[in-house]
Order: C-alpha cells, then structure tokens, then sequence
C-alpha cells in the first residue's frame, strides 16, 4: 500500500461522508464506507507517520486536559432584533429603505434553527478550530467535540482557499435523532433532554469527544464572518451557495424574497411546513441580501439593523413538555 493510495482513500472516504452529511444523498451503501475506513486505520496503524489530520479517523480524539479555554471571536457574533408581527416586519423594511434612500430590498430568508450558534475557523482550508458563540465577544473552544459532527468539514472542498475563513452556523439535533437518544437514556436510566436544543448544548458541553461523537449532531452555515485572501460575494445567498460547494451544509429552505410581503409570504409558507420539518426551527431570520447594503447599516449595540428574527408562537414546545394540543 503506497502513501498516494492512502491518500485516495480519504478524500474518497470525505467524499462519500459529504454526500451522504452534507447533501443527503449518500453515494454508497455504509458497508461500503465502513470497509474502507477500516482498510485505512489499518494503514494508520501500520503508519502512524503518514496520519493526515483530515483523515476522518482524526474526528475522535481524546478529552482537553482541562476544560474549554475561552477564545476571543475575530469579529463578533452579533445578537438579532426581534420582529412580532407583520407590522413589524414592515417597518423593520420601511426603516432601511428610509436609511439607504432606495425604494426595494431583496432579503434572504433563513429558517431559524433552534440549536447553538458556533464560529469554525478554517486556516489554508484546514479546521483549526470551533467556538461556541458565548457573549457574542467571546466563547469556548470545543474544537475537540466540533471535530466529531460529520457536516463539519475538516477541510475546505477547494484546491484554492482563502487563507482564513470564519465560517458561522447553528449546531442542532434532529427530531429523530433527540426522540432516539431520549429513548437510550430512558432505557439505560440515565437523564433524558427536555428538546432537541438542550441535548445539542449538552452533547457539545462533553468534555470527552467519544460521547459527543456518539450524538446525533448536524451543522449548517449561515454567515461567512471573517475572511482573508478571498473576494466575497456581493450576495449573501451567493456566499451561502459558495460555502456549500467548500462543503459546508446550508439549509434547503432558504430563499431570497422580495420587500416585506416577500418576508410575509415566506414567513406564511414555512409555517405551514414548520410541524413536518425533521428539526426545531423557532422562527425565521431575514437578512438585506446585498452585503454593500448591511455595511451601510451596520448594526446597533450588537444587533445588525440589517437582519431581523421573527418568532412563531412556541405552541409545539408544550405540546412536547406537557403532552397536550394546547388550541389557544
Ligand atoms: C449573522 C446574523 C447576526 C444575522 C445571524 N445571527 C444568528 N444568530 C445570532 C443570535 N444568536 C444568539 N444566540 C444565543 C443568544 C443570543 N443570540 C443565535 C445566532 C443567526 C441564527 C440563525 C439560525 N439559528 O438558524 C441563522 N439562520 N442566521 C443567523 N444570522
């Protein structure tokens, strides 16, 4: 077995891994995949010289000696605005066309997932580490346990990188995969989580990765923070689709819509969907597409005026804790 064959087989093997985390669309049966993974930590054995750190059997590595350090964000992560009503969402793009003197907007529509926010910093392409968002200024390194969810890369699809990229996304648990850890913990006597966002937090919080490793956890991008060496997109959404082709998971519902009845019609749409989806949203986020545009309106304290949350009612969060169709 050559060095080169052994490098084949991991970019194969994060191919395979990316099709099947990142695009739902797996390529080839798990037998397949575990055959070669097993085939290349035999080579590791044989070779522990030739290990590459974006092997995938470098996802589980041991605990950090002491805890989470805190790390300082490059840029922060901002808070959001809330928007109750449709009202709200009128003024909210009232406001900034007021602002920008224009008379439309197009703004990018994103489910708001309802997991952790988290910072990924990318270095020539490589991860070199993952944060949780914190205060928004700073946060703790959990680059151990980011390393074990299989929709983060741990190396960028592209033979070009930007030299630093921060790439930031909400780390949540599906449905199925929350009822089925419940269901375990039950089983083995052991605490269950109360929604899907606390068994997310407290999978993350593990000291050890081998336990992290074992949870249901899914990534998906929703903001390029910093970069260096890499002309971005003029577009938002356009750099969401580039973060996707790099290998990151974005959401499939996002969509750009235009002016406020825009942002209306979408916040109608995905509510209807909100109860079939495979994971907890807890609202939408809109965001002004054009990223000239959000730095002309910057952000006040530390939410951007140029994005804006808007909730849904919490009825399925009772229905859930309470075991009852609360019909208010
Ligand atoms: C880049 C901006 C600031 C506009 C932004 N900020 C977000 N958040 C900030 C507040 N966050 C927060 N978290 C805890 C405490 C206070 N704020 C949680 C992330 C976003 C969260 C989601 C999501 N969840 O799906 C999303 N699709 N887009 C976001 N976009």
């Amino acid at each position: 077995m050559m060095h080169q064959q052994m490098l084949d087989m991991i970019q194969q093997l994060n191919d395979y891994s990316y099709a099947y985390h990142v695009k739902d669309a797996p390529i080839v049966p798990d037998a397949e995949y575990d055959r070669i993974y097993r085939q290349l930590q035999e080579i590791e054995t044989k070779h522990p010289n030739w290990i590459q750190p974006d092997s995938p059997t470098q996802r589980v590595g041991e605990k950090p000696d002491s805890g989470f350090a805190n790390v300082a964000h490059t840029v922060p992560m901002l808070s959001l605005d809330n928007a109750f009503d449709n009202e709200s969402l009128s003024d909210f793009d009232q406001r900034i066309r007021k602002l920008l003197k224009v008379d439309h907007i197009t703004y990018c529509c994103e489910p708001k997932l309802d997991g952790l926010a988290i910072s990924l910093r990318y270095e020539e392409g490589r991860l070199v580490r993952g944060v949780t968002r914190g205060d928004g200024l700073s946060g703790e390194d959990i680059t151990s346990n980011i390393k074990t969810i299989y929709s983060v890369p741990m190396k960028l699809r592209t033979s070009t990188p930007p030299a630093v990229l921060e790439v930031r996304g909400e780390i949540y648990m599906p449905k199925e995969g929350f009822e089925k850890l419940n269901a375990l913990a039950v089983e083995q006597g052991e605490k269950t989580f109360v929604n899907p966002r606390n068994a997310a937090a407290g999978s993350l919080r593990q000291l050890d990765p081998k336990i992290t490793a074992k949870r249901p956890l899914v990534m998906c991008a929703y903001s390029i923070g910093y970069v260096e060496g890499w002309d971005q997109p003029k577009s938002h959404y356009e750099g969401l689709l580039q973060l996707s082709e790099w290998g990151f998971r974005i959401n499939d519902l996002m969509a750009k819509a235009e002016g406020a009845q825009g942002c209306i019609d979408y916040y109608e749409m995905l509510n209807e969907k909100r109860v079939d989806l495979s994971y907890d949203i807890d609202g939408i986020v809109y965001k002004v597409d054009q990223i000239a545009l959000q730095n002309q309106l910057g952000f006040i304290a530390r939410a951007p005026r140029w994005a804006i949350a808007r909730k849904f009612p919490a009825q399925e969060e009772m229905t859930r804790v309470l075991g009852v169709d609360f019909q208010v």
